[in-house]
């Protein structure tokens, strides 16, 4: 079932608030910027952070309270669009592309095991999200953390196997980024039964779901649910 037209019209006019959480290569971001053309809305990439904030602990030592954030930028695209490069600038270098590296990959295990940049992290967010409460935030956490009120919280999941090969083929012609996509993780487990306990949650497995079926579900849940 698809939105009528009244209840679209209605999400554009006041806004809409989704969280979209799950493990690497389920489809978050995809989901988020079909929706978000869909609907007129900005997406927030919280992973985006946590990688740009790796990347400049690979480059040497970090202030621990937050002074991270006057150097490091991340930039919103306006609402409906993906964000033209450069999305996250550190010290006045784009390093949109830098931050999938391999030895980035290395340093994010210690950031988002580090329950002190989570929250240093998590606060950038609210001041990122700021005016614009009504958006797309994507993450691991984002259900429980930032977007408590949201309208939907939506959990993707899939095969292990499946979301590797998806990251293999994703870089295939990019070969300096890296491609290790890990097991689901407890913070996964955690948001995923937090998502499935919600009354405005869904969780949704994307192994046989292509991103426009993950849309319309997402689309008729919003209709369900207001
Ligand atoms: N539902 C889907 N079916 C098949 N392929 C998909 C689906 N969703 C995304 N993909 C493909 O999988 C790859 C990873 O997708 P995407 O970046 O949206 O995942 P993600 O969950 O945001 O990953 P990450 O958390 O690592 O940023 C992309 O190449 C994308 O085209
Ligand atoms: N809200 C978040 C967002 C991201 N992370 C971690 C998980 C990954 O190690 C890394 C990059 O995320 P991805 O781009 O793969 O979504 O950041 C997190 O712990 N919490």
């Amino acid at each position: 079932m698809h939105l009528s037209v009244r209840q679209k019209d209605s999400l554009m006019r006041h806004g809409v608030a989704i969280s979209i959480d799950g493990p690497s290569a389920s489809g978050k971001t995809s989901l988020a910027y079909a929706l978000a053309s869909r609907l007129g809305t900005r997406v927030l990439d919280t992973g985006l952070t946590y990688r740009a904030v790796a990347y400049a602990a690979s480059r040497g030592p970090l202030p621990p309270d937050g002074r991270l954030f006057d150097v490091l930028r991340h930039e919103l695209a306006a609402p409906g669009a993906r964000p033209a490069l450069p999305a996250v600038v550190y010290h006045g270098e784009d390093i949109t592309d830098a931050i999938w590296s391999a030895e980035v990959e290395q340093q994010l295990r210690f950031i988002s095991a580090d329950p002190a940049w989570r929250r240093d992290i998590t606060d950038h967010h609210r001041a990122i999200i700021g005016g614009h409460e009504r958006m797309i935030v994507v993450g691991r956490d984002c259900a429980t953390t930032l977007m408590t009120n949201a309208d939907c919280h939506v959990f993707l999941t899939a095969m292990e196997a499946v979301r590797r090969e998806r990251r293999r083929a994703q870089y295939r012609t990019q070969p300096e980024r890296a491609v290790n996509v890990g097991p689901v993780t407890r913070l996964d487990d955690i948001t995923r039964e937090h998502v499935s306990r919600q009354p405005r949650g869904l969780v949704l497995d994307t192994t046989f779901l292509p991103t426009p079926a993950a849309v319309r579900a997402v689309l008729h849940h919003l209709g369900e649910c207001r």
